[in-house]
């Protein structure tokens, strides 16, 4: 089995007339935490959603774990061990918390269902869903919401997270929570593809970087060499920075 858990070889995605990926070539290596980086409108949100299933990609190939996934349907992608959390997040604002929680996990009818060694693990990664485990969870703030939303993408074991832009808009401190929590999911065996725009976040929790630009990827390696390299980076990310 190859060192990649993913790898897009060649792929274009058509949104109604519109041509929004090019060829799209990216690999996402077993265990790493993969970010993929790029300016506005660069096809990051159409890429992860082109590995999902949620756009068909109309040429070229994914593959997961070894099994071309191209063709699949969306659940049979999920049921593949591959969660997803959108940039909006998919969370129920008018349910609690727990209930967010417990439709996450397929399956589970109420929360005793949910395996309950991983629930006191997400409590200790993310205390802020025990703290509001009976909140309705459109009341709570950008950062919890956020921690919600990766939270219901791993109620359940799952080989890769694919998430877009988890600190947006989050104060530095949820910041630095977000961090130690991902990399505590990778001290785990999860493997993680981070679509981000800040390039901090990115350089501090990063090993492999993408970056995308009018939907190809048009630089990737290692993310140490990039952090480093701030002519490059002003080069492929200009005002991103
Ligand atoms: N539903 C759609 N219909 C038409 N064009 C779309 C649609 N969704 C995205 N696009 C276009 O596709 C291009 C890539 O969008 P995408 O959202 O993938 O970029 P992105 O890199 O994720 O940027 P952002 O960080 O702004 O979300 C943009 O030019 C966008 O306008």
């Amino acid at each position: 089995m190859s060192d990649n858990l993913l790898t897009l070889s060649g792929v274009h995605t058509h949104i109604g007339a519109y041509h929004i990926l090019h060829g799209v070539d990216l690999a996402v290596p077993r265990g790493q935490l993969t970010m993929l980086l790029g300016r506005n409108g660069a096809g990051k949100t159409t890429t992860l959603r082109t590995i999902m299933g949620l756009w068909r990609a109309s040429q070229g190939r994914i593959v997961f774990n070894g099994q071309d996934i191209t063709a699949l349907p969306t659940p049979q992608i999920a049921g593949l061990g591959v969660a997803y959390v959108p940039e909006n997040m998919g969370i129920f604002a008018d349910l609690t918390v727990k209930e967010n929680m417990v439709l996450a996990a397929r399956g589970a009818r109420n929360a005793s269902a949910i395996d309950q060694e991983r629930l006191q693990w997400i409590f200790s990664l993310f205390p802020a869903v025990e703290k509001f485990w009976n909140h309705p969870a459109g009341k709570l703030s950008g950062g919890q919401k956020q921690m919600l939303a990766v939270s219901r993408a791993i109620v359940e074991p799952r080989e890769l997270l694919i998430i877009d832009e988890p600190s947006k808009g989050l104060a530095p401190a949820i910041i630095n929570n977000m961090i130690d929590a991902f990399g505590q999911l990778k001290a785990k065996g999860v493997t993680i593809l981070l679509v981000e725009q800040n390039i901090n976040f990115a350089k501090r929790l990063g090993d492999t970087v993408a970056v995308m630009d009018n939907g190809v990827v048009v630089h990737a390696g290692a993310m140490k060499e990039l952090a480093e390299n701030e002519e490059l980076q002003h080069s492929l990310l200009g005002l991103a920075l």
